[in-house]
Parts: C-alpha cells; sequence; structure tokens
C-alpha cells in the first residue's frame, strides 16, 4: 500500500508551469557553461552533417535529372554536358558527411561525458554539506538514484534537446534560404512546413508524453529504493520469509514502468510516423508548386528533383524534436528532483571563520540543548559535563537516553539549539566542521566498513598512509597476524559492510582507522556492542593500550569496562543524572548500583 501512496507522491505536479520549467532548463545551461565550446562545437557538427545531407540529396537529385535529360538531347548534348562538377559537388558534400557525422559524434560524446562529470561533481558538493541532518527525509536509494540515473537523464538534456533544437532552427533557415534562389513561394512553403512540423509535433508528443516520462522518473526511484532496501535488508527478508511480498511489490512498480514505457514507445512511434507523413507532404506540396513554375520557365527541368529530394534532406534537421520533446517531461522531473535536493538549505551554517587555537582539548557542555530536526522533545535536554583533556569519562544510559547524541554534537552532525559546547574553550559552532573533526576519532558498533580491501579501508583514516604504518596500526590493534594469514594480505576484500569478516574483525579495522587517525580525541560509541563476552573482554582490553595519552569518551549502556574511566556519568532523558567514579557510583544508591543489582539478578538481558 506505501509504495503506491509514494508512487503517487513521486509523479505528482507532472504538468509544471512553463515558466518553471524554462527556470529549470536555464539553470542547466548555465551549469554547463564551463563547457559552451563544446556543446557549440558539437552542434556545428551536426549542423554541417545536416545540411551537407540537403546538399548531398539535392545534388544528385539534380545530378541524376539533368544527367538524364543530357542523354535524352543526343550524343552532342551529352558531350557538352559537364559531369564531373556535379559529380565532385556529391563526393564533397558525401566526404564532408561522413566525416562531420564521425566528428560530431566524437565531440558531442567528449562534451557528454564532461557534463555529466560536471553535474555529478556539482551536485555531490550540494549533497555532502547537508550530510547527515539535511539528508535525514531521503532515502539512500533515492538518492543514489538522483545521483545515477537523474544526472543520466538530465544529460540527456543536450543530446536530445539543446543540440536537436538548435540546429534545427540555424538549419531551417539555411535551407529555405537555399530554396529562395529558386524560389520564394517555394522558400515560404518549405519554412512553414519544417517550423510547423518541427515545433507543432514536439508540442503534441511533449504534451502526450509530459506525464508517464514524469511518472517513469518517480517509478525508477522507486523501484531502485525498492531493490536497495531489499539488498541491505536481505538477511531479515530470508528470516521472516518476506521474500513473496517484496517481489510482489517489485513486480507492481515493474509492471507500472512497462505500461510507461509502452505508452512512450507508442507516443515515438506517432512521432516518427507524423515525422514521416509531413515529409512526404512536403514533397508533394513543394512539387505541385514546383510544376507551374517548371512550365513557365522560372525553374529548370532539373530543378524539380533537386528540389523533391531537397525537401526529403531538410526533415532530417527536424526529425529528432518528436523525440526530444517527448522526453522533456522526464527531463524536466528529474531537473526538478535534482534541484530540490541541491537547494535544500543547510540544516545549519558552517564556520567560514580561520579555524580557532586549541592549545588543550577540554570539553565543556553547558545546560547544552540538542533537538533534531522534526523531533518533538530534546534529545540532549540540558547537558552540563565537562572532559578535562587527557582523561577518560565514560557516559552510562539506557537505549534513548541521547548517548550517540553526544557523539552526533562533537562531530557537528546536528547543531545544539541552546547552552554551550566548548572545547579548547571556542565554541563548538566556531569551528569549521572539517576541521572540528579532526579532533575525534571514533570506533563505534556501526564503524563502516567499505566494499574494497583492507588497506582502503584503512586509508580512509589517513589517505597518505605508508604500508609500514598500516601494518604498524593493525599490529597495535591486534589484526596484523590475521591480514597477515590471508593470501591477498592488506589487499583482501571485506564485501560490503565488512560481512566477509567476523563482528570483532570488523571492529579491530575500525580502531586502526582510529589509530592511523591518530587524533587527540578518541570517541568510543559501544564498541564491544554485539560482541560475545570473551571477545569483548579481549576487545576492551587492546582498547586500553590506544586510549594511553588520549581524552577518551566511552559510550555504553553495559557496565564492562567501566573501572578503568577517570569519571561515569549517568545519563538519562537527555540529562547528566549522577556523576563519579564507578566505585564511587557502586557504593551510592544511585542509578548505578540498581542497574548492577539487575544486571547481576538477570544478566543476559542488556
Ligand atoms: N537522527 C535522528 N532524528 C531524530 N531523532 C533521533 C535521531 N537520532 C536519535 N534520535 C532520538 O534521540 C533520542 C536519543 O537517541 P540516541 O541515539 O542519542 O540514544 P542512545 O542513548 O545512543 O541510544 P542507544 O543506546 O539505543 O544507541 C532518541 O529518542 C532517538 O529516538
Amino acid at each position: 500500500m506505501m509504495h503506491f501512496w509514494r508512487l503517487a507522491e513521486s509523479t505528482q505536479g507532472w504538468r509544471q508551469p512553463i515558466g518553471g520549467t524554462m527556470r529549470d532548463l536555464y539553470r542547466l545551461l548555465k551549469l554547463f557553461g564551463p563547457f559552451k565550446f563544446w556543446m557549440l562545437g558539437g552542434a556545428f557538427l551536426a549542423l554541417l552533417t545536416i545540411l551537407s545531407n540537403f546538399g548531398l540529396l539535392a545534388l544528385s537529385g539534380w545530378f541524376l535529372a539533368s544527367a538524364a535529360l543530357a542523354g535524352l538531347g543526343g550524343y552532342a548534348t551529352m558531350n557538352l554536358y559537364n559531369f564531373f562538377l556535379p559529380a565532385a559537388g556529391v563526393r564533397a558534400f558525401a566526404t564532408i558527411r561522413v566525416i562531420s557525422r564521425w566528428l560530431e559524434r566524437i565531440v558531442t560524446h567528449e562534451a557528454t561525458f564532461r557534463l555529466l562529470a560536471q553535474l555529478r561533481t556539482w551536485f555531490y558538493t550540494r549533497l555532502e554539506p547537508l550530510a547527515p541532518a539535511g539528508l535525514q527525509g531521503y532515502r539512500s536509494g533515492d538518492i543514489l538514484s538522483r545521483l545515477v540515473a537523474d544526472i543520466d537523464t538530465l544529460n540527456n538534456f543536450y543530446l536530445r534537446v539543446f543540440t536537436p533544437f538548435l540546429v534545427a532552427g540555424v538549419a531551417t533557415l539555411t535551407m529555405a534560404g537555399v530554396f529562395a534562389f529558386f524560389s520564394w513561394r517555394l522558400a515560404i512553403a518549405l519554412f512553414l512546413f519544417l517550423a510547423g512540423t518541427g515545433l507543432l509535433l514536439p508540442l503534441l508528443t511533449e504534451r502526450l508524453g509530459a506525464r508517464s516520462g514524469a511518472e517513469m522518473t518517480g517509478i525508477q526511484s522507486d523501484y531502485r529504493v525498492q531493490v536497495v532496501d531489499g539488498m541491505q535488508g536481505m538477511a531479515e527478508l530470508l528470516t521472516y520469509n518476506a521474500g513473496p511480498e517484496i517481489l510482489r511489490r517489485t513486480g507492481t512498480l515493474n509492471d507500472a514502468l512497462l505500461r510507461r514505457q509502452a505508452s512512450m514507445a507508442q507516443i515515438a512511434g506517432f512521432g516518427s510516423a507524423g515525422m514521416g507523413f509531413m515529409g512526404n507532404l512536403a514533397i508533394w506540396v513543394i512539387v505541385v508548386l514546383a510544376i507551374p513554375l517548371v512550365h513557365g520557365r522560372v525553374l529548370g527541368d532539373s530543378d524539380l528533383p533537386l528540389l523533391a529530394l531537397g525537401v526529403m534532406g531538410s526533415f532530417e534537421a527536424i526529425a529528432a524534436l518528436p523525440l526530444a520533446f517527448q522526453f522533456l517531461g522526464q527531463t524536466r522531473a528529474a531537473a526538478r528532483r535534482i534541484f530540490e535536493v541541491a537547494d535544500t538549505p543547510l540544516p545549519f551554517p558552517d564556520a567560514s571563520g580561520p579555524a580557532p587555537r586549541v592549545d588543550r582539548p577540554d570539553l565543556e557542555l553547558k545546560g547544552l540543548h540538542l533537538r533534531y530536526p522534526g523531533a518533538n522533545r530534546d534529545a540532549l535536554a540540558g547537558v552540563d559535563l565537562r572532559v578535562p583533556a587527557g582523561t577518560r569519562v565514560a557516559i552510562l544510559g539506557a537505549t534513548g537516553a541521547g548517548k550517540s547524541s553526544l557523539a552526533n554534537l562533537l562531530l557537528r552532525f546536528y547543531d545544539y539549539q541552546s547552552g554551550s559546547a566548548c572545547l579548547g574553550g571556542h565554541e563548538l559552532r566556531d569551528f569549521p566542521a572539517d576541521n572540528l573533526r579532526e579532533y575525534f576519532a571514533v570506533v563505534s558498533q556501526r564503524s563502516y566498513l567499505f566494499h574494497s580491501t583492507i588497506r582502503d579501508n584503512l586509508l580512509v583514516a589517513k589517505g597518505e598512509a605508508e604500508e609500514d604504518e598500516l601494518w604498524a596500526a593493525l599490529a597495535t590493534a591486534q589484526l596484523a597476524e590475521f591480514v597477515r594469514s590471508q593470501p591477498q594480505g592488506l589487499d583482501t576484500i571485506v564485501g560490503e559492510g565488512g560481512v566477509k569478516l567476523s563482528g570483532g574483525q570488523g571492529r579491530r579495522v575500525a580502531i586502526a582507522r582510529a589509530i592511523l587517525k591518530d587524533a587527540p580525541w578518541l570517541i568510543l560509541d559501544e564498541p564491544t556492542e554485539g560482541l560475545d563476552p570473551v571477545t569483548e573482554m579481549e576487545f576492551l582490553k587492546d582498547l586500553r593500550q590506544i586510549m594511553e595519552g588520549r581524552t577518551v569518551l566511552y559510550i555504553t549502556h553495559r557496565l564492562v569496562g567501566l573501572e578503568h574511566m577517570d569519571c561515569v556519568h549517568i545519563l538519562d532523558e537527555g540529562r547528566i543524572v549522577e556523576s563519579g567514579t564507578f566505585g564511587e557510583l557502586l557504593q551510592r544508591d544511585g542509578q548505578l548500583s540498581h542497574f548492577a543489582t539487575f544486571r547481576q539478578a538477570i544478566p543476559e538481558i542488556r
């Protein structure tokens, strides 16, 4: 049910006011600005190809007819007839056409790739600062669809809309101009045919194709979201035998897509049939108009086939327009989807000034409130916390207490609404986000491993790290032995999300990354979550070595490892409710001692 609703949502507003369309297309053209010479070069070569085809057909018609007439005139006339000049002209047009078509393909492909790269880079630079707070409302499959498919569609704008439209306009005027040498009446007739067909037929196909085109963009996106979600949640789907239901939903989307594609194919067929019909009608009308001129000796006998074949060649100039306009709806929908994300205002501004100078990265939070966009209550509701540089501090709390929100705050993934948060005496807001993140390395249960090699996963933390450094980090993270035992060593592929590694090994790759980053702060966000008790103990022991010389924020809802912390703060509903060493808190009749008693009574409950 949900998917039908989403479908309706994603395809609504397909008939956008023309002003909006023009604005979007104008914006696209402006984005393409740096490649205008490539674009115009491609269009010029396309124009040359079309005009040489027009010249080829027209001259061939004239040549064949005049040669035949010379032949009919007898031996003497034939001898006088100059075959060479028109034959050379035909060869010249044919050669120009072949070469310009070849060059046009090269130039337009080059332009297309450059535009594609430009669009993707531009979109990515808009996307990155939005993550994660500004992208909360989007699903990853949807963003992927915008980044890949919608940008591909937009790219068609150059090949399918811009070039054909520009070329059609210039070619129509040029060819009508050539006809004007023979007769104004014929020139006007050709112009009316080309301009009328070139405008009316595309407008008709645009109207017919707008809805299906826009819907196709929406459905394709839903389809990708469905597939990406299905792949990510494959284990759950198999466990709960939900595969058939997902298959049914995917099938429904597939059918919807096929229906739109069939409708678009019919419209495309109608467009090319209409073009063929108008082309033939134009030949017929021009011939009918030209016959009296031949009778009146205004035109020569051989001019008639020249004009007829010239008309035939001229229609190549507008042949691509119905298809171009038919897909305008799709292009428009793609442009809207791209600009929608690109225009999403930044969730909060990034500091633009120079990075504050930090001598000692002490952290101090006072009355700090953080509320997520759209949430109805604060995740951090007046936190007071002091973490002197070089100390180890644990934040203990039940699920949903706001522990990870503290990490989100420090990494500047989300902004705080009130209170103050200072690092080294400077508000977090005064740090450019990239600069602030240099102070923190993070190991969490969610540390993401990319579907690549162990080496690449480590280089994420320090791109320029030498091989020795990688091995040293792996050794400290107690993973070097395992990596050495793999046939591919550092080049072992870890699989998507690190599926080819055990939970503990994956976590150790994350530790090695943190070591490579060598930041003064280490945030451990439930780093042992999901590990069995023995692995957990070993892991925490190894972590202690890495904590040396760093300020540590250990976020956990478990009591393990707290004895090694300088201070433990208990977070409850977004507030620090108790603080002290682990021993002190155990002594008190507070939350921690209740927690500990409860855990002892039912140890398997977390
Ligand atoms: N991105 C988000 N958007 C909206 N609300 C969020 C977001 N992240 C967390 N929350 C909400 O903020 C509150 C605190 O969440 P947080 O993840 O900080 O808790 P936690 O203590 O780390 O929990 P856990 O131990 O389960 O990870 C919760 O009510 C949660 O639903």
